[in-house]
């Protein structure tokens, strides 16, 4: 019997080479602005520091070589400060500057951030709309009514998938689809978001979790639409006839385990996670938005791994990573606070036992 751990920590032993790498990197929220804390004064952010984080981990990269395909800038580029300071546009020039440097494309997830600088019109129009960057396949019906760069419906969600090898895709997700940030007053979506959070957080203040049942129904959380969920069941329905394997990224956490707090979870996460079980195909969820970082394998097999953040990762050490794609496993060269990882795809026929209990 193969007695193969489906999850390991430690160092990168393996003899065969990755078939290809990617770069992963989240909650830059640069500023120009002096050390400052979280909102519980338990955690100091490096506002300003985080940019040179980005300067050495972008040459890092670029010392990686060809293999490495992509970056996945997982959410939260620059800091909600930026927009008090009317810094936003220049902050953001600068991140993306940097970036520019990057021999390899970037992929970029909105987080709450990009919605306290900027409005969902001007982010579709940005830089930091890469759906350009996505496949065209065919998926029927859910998938019409999306919009495509340039685009700009009020009620949109940003979110694609791509394909880098034959047989591996990646899936973007728009945590913030359900919301009361960056959507306009007016929108049907802007007025459910707000009757759900209200409905299940009565505090005055709606960014706070104190008393909640549901501690992640907080106005810095979001959720998925009815609409992208059934779109990205098409997708995995697709990668699941195509024998594809599948890594999904969002900037919110959608397992309770990822996550150490219960606040940092995406509003309707279990039905993110029901769509990804109900198919076979997945085999990790990238987020960022918590920035301690966490990690669990779930039930299904799938991994679930929550990326430290930049901005409160201190001067002399790290929060950025590489992921080595195996054919049977995923391994996570982590530098400063993100440590190593093994992630083993979980068999077929053990999805299968999982999918049938
Ligand atoms: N109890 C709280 C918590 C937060 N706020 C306010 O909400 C806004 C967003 O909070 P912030 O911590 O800046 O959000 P991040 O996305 O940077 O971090 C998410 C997790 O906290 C990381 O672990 C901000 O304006 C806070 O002041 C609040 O009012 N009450």
């Amino acid at each position: 019997m193969d007695e193969t751990p489906t999850w390991t920590t430690g160092t990168l032993t393996g003899n065969s080479e990755p078939c290809f790498s990617f770069g992963v990197i989240a909650d830059i929220q640069y500023a120009d602005l002096e050390d400052g804390y979280n909102f519980w004064g338990s955690r100091r952010r490096y506002y300003r520091h985080s940019l040179h984080l980005l300067q050495s981990a972008v040459e890092e990269w670029n010392k990686e070589g060809n293999l490495l395909e992509f970056v996945l800038q997982l959410g939260d580029i620059i800091d909600g400060f930026n927009a008090q300071h009317k810094t936003s546009k220049n902050a953001l020039g600068r991140v993306m500057k940097e970036f520019k440097k990057l021999r390899a494309p970037v992929h970029h997830i909105w987080g709450n951030h990009e919605l306290y600088n900027f409005t969902r019109d001007y982010l579709t129009q940005s830089e930091l709309n890469t759906k350009s960057l996505e496949d065209h396949i065919f998926l029927g019906s859910a998938a019409k009514g999306q919009d495509s760069p340039g685009d700009a419906t009020a009620e949109h969600y940003y979110a694609y998938h791509f394909s880098p090898v034959t047989k591996f895709r990646f899936i973007l997700l728009d945590a913030y689809d359900l919301s009361v940030l960056g959507r306009d007053k007016s929108t049907q979506k802007y007025q459910d978001s707000l009757k759900l959070l209200k409905e299940k957080n009565p505090n005055e203040n709606l960014n706070s979790p104190t008393g909640l049942a549901e501690p992640h129904f907080v106005e810095f959380n979001g959720g998925f639409s009815q609409a992208q969920l059934d779109w990205f069941n098409e997708v995995l329905t697709f990668s699941d006839r195509n024998e594809e394997k599948v890594v999904v990224v969002g900037h919110i956490p959608i397992h309770p385990d990822s996550t150490d707090d219960s606040v940092c979870l995406a509003w309707n996460y279990k039905d993110a996670l029901s769509v990804i079980h109900s198919h076979q195909c997945v085999v990790c969820f990238l987020a960022g938005h918590l920035h301690d970082g966490g990690y669990c394998l779930d039930s299904h097999g799938v991994h679930h791994l929550t990326l430290e953040g930049i901005v409160e990762t201190p001067p002399g050490s790290h929060a950025f990573g590489t992921i080595h794609v195996y054919d049977n496993k995923l391994v996570l060269m982590g530098r400063g606070r993100i440590p190593d990882k093994v992630m083993y795809y979980t068999k077929y026929e053990d999805k299968c036992k999982y999918n049938c209990l």
